[in-house]
């Protein structure tokens, strides 16, 4: 399973919680409305991979790229206030939110649950864990995404809806962070497919990059 690739990590790998919807010029692209409040869902911990290993993409073979900022729980909480919500935060990784569009699609239609489109075996890509250092300024870093060399998406962090902050705070009235949760922040728009013989690059400014290739699954 692709959560095994994670045994090197001992800093997160834990509940993975995306956040829809939060770059207004994303939003548009997906012809939806800004959101008053922060659109949630959650993927399992078998959506985790790691680099070396391919994205499986599901049978019905219509998967979107979503490059985001990663924000890692480095110290529980419950109802935490927004003023110390980043004492809460123990590092962030480069992550993709691979999203199965036709199925996403269906949901929304029918007023349903994300669950299947956004949870499938390896749809959360991520790279080695950040520590603070790294990120000094989370809301002021570049977020760009290659397929096959060409470029596709190219944001940057400072144009979420909602901060860091107001995630954490919002997120911990609903539910309990625990130490290696991993918070999805959503993505700039750009969005696309990716397809068998997919080369899927990205990067979190120049401080961190990865690539992974995409495969239909058997
Ligand atoms: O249909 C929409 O408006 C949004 C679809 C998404 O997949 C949301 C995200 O995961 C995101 O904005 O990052
Ligand atoms: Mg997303």
């Amino acid at each position: 399973m692709a959560s095994r690739n994670l045994s090197r990590f001992s800093s997160f790998g834990k509940k993975i919680i995306g956040i829809g919807k939060n770059y207004s010029e994303h939003a548009k692209e997906m012809g939806s409305s800004v959101p008053s409040e922060p659109v949630v869902f959650l993927k399992p911990t078998t959506a985790y991979l790691t680099e070396g290993n391919p994205i499986l993409l599901p049978l019905n073979n219509d998967v979107d790229h979503e490059v985001e900022l990663g924000v890692v729980i480095g110290k529980p909480g419950k109802d935490i206030s927004e003023s110390s919500a980043m004492s809460h935060v123990g590092g962030y990784v480069l992550a993709l939110d691979m999203s199965n569009r036709t199925r996403q699609a269906q949901s929304k239609n029918a007023g349903l649950p994300w669950a299947l489109s956004k949870g499938f075996d390896t749809s959360c890509p991520v790279s080695k864990f950040l520590d603070l250092s790294q990120v000094p300024d989370p809301h002021s870093v570049q977020l760009w995404l290659k397929v096959n060399g060409v470029e596709r998406q190219n944001g940057n962090t400072a144009d979420m809806v909602f901060k860091i902050p107001t995630l954490i705070s919002y997120l911990s009235c609903h539910m309990t962070l625990e130490e290696g949760d991993l918070i999805l922040t959503g993505t700039p728009k750009g969005v696309g497919p990716v397809k068998h013989g997919d080369v899927v690059e990205c990067g979190l400014g120049d401080i961190v990059s990865m690539t992974f290739n995409a495969e239909d699954r058997k």
